[in-house]
């Protein structure tokens, strides 16, 4: 019988709080030990109905559990992966646009034996993204629909002087350009086209459209995959969680199930 894998999270938000809660609720093979939060007494009170519930711990503490799973602001990644990859752990990021201009740590990580496992998160698809990019790939594009609230906050548009809360009529681009620059722009949004760019082509060469729109209520993305074996055109509408607009209900799901599957005898997609 495969052994528990241990699990510890850092940050209890959108995503973490409710992933925590699922693996509380019980998860074959998984087992929820440890959670870093900023505020102490908001992560007791959120863990006080929890059946088994995990230590709150430093963001070093973390790296004890065998699985550490980001879900925190992308200003701590670097914390966070450092402990997970020194300690040779499997490190899960939910920032994963905070990678892409650290790609070092994926060097780090060879030689700690460390895994660096980006889930799918607010995307889809990426299985079949990855297996076109074992042949060629001529083209990946992201085309990420908002409503106005989803994209507030974001630097780019800051240093742009763009109000996205001011777009009430019509939908209106806010960002052309790679998946590199828009993940230093957009840090908090558009984690997708990371994960996106690290499936594929790459952060230079997947391109990304980024709309406010107020006539939609859902965080849409649409991807599009131009391939010698394959030609992909897929599209994901998510819910925007209650405790953040800008993250999809889908995320904390996916990466539970991307826990899963580290566990589990029967996998389903590559
Ligand atoms: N890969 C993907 O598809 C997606 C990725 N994301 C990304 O995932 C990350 C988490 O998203 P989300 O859960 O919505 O964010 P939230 O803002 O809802 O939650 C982040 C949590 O981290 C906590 N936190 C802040 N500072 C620290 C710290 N120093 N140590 C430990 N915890 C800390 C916050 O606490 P407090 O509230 O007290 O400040 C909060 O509970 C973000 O970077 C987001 O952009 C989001 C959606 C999809
Ligand atoms: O990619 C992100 O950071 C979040 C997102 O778009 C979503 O949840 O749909």
């Amino acid at each position: 019988m495969a052994r528990t894998l241990t699990v510890g999270i850092a940050g209890l938000g959108a995503i973490g709080l409710h992933l925590a809660r699922a693996l509380d609720a019980g998860v074959d093979g998984l087992k929820l030990v440890a959670v870093a939060a900023r505020d102490h007494a908001k992560a007791q009170a959120n863990l006080a109905g929890f059946r088994n519930r995990p230590a709150i711990v430093d963001i070093a503490g973390l790296a004890e559990a065998d699985i550490v799973v980001e879900a925190a602001p992308a200003a701590i990644f670097e914390e966070v992966a450092k402990a997970a990859i020194a300690r040779g752990r499997i490190f899960v990021p939910s920032s994963c646009g905070a990678l892409l201009p650290r790609m070092h740590l994926v060097e780090e990580a060879r030689k700690t034996g460390a895994r660096i496992i980006v889930p799918t998160g607010a995307l889809l698809g990426l299985d079949a993204v990855r297996a076109a990019a074992e042949g060629e790939v001529a083209s990946v594009t992201i085309e990420t629909r908002k409503p106005p609230r989803g994209l507030v906050g974001a630097p780019y548009l800051e240093q742009h002087g763009i109000d996205v809360l001011a777009v009430k009529d019509e939908k209106t681009l806010v960002f052309k350009g790679n998946a590199y620059d828009a993940a230093q722009g957009f840090p908090a949004n558009v984690n997708v086209a990371a994960a996106l760019a690290l499936a594929g082509i790459g952060p230079q060469r997947t391109m990304i459209e980024i709309w406010a729109d107020p006539h939609v209520t859902r965080n849409t993305h649409t991807i599009r995959v131009e391939a010698a074996a394959a030609r992909l055109t897929m599209t994901i509408e998510n819910v925007p969680s209650e405790e953040n607009p800008r993250t999809g209900k889908i995320t904390p799901l996916s990466i539970l199930a991307c826990l899963r599957g580290l566990t589990s005898t029967l996998k389903v997609g590559s």
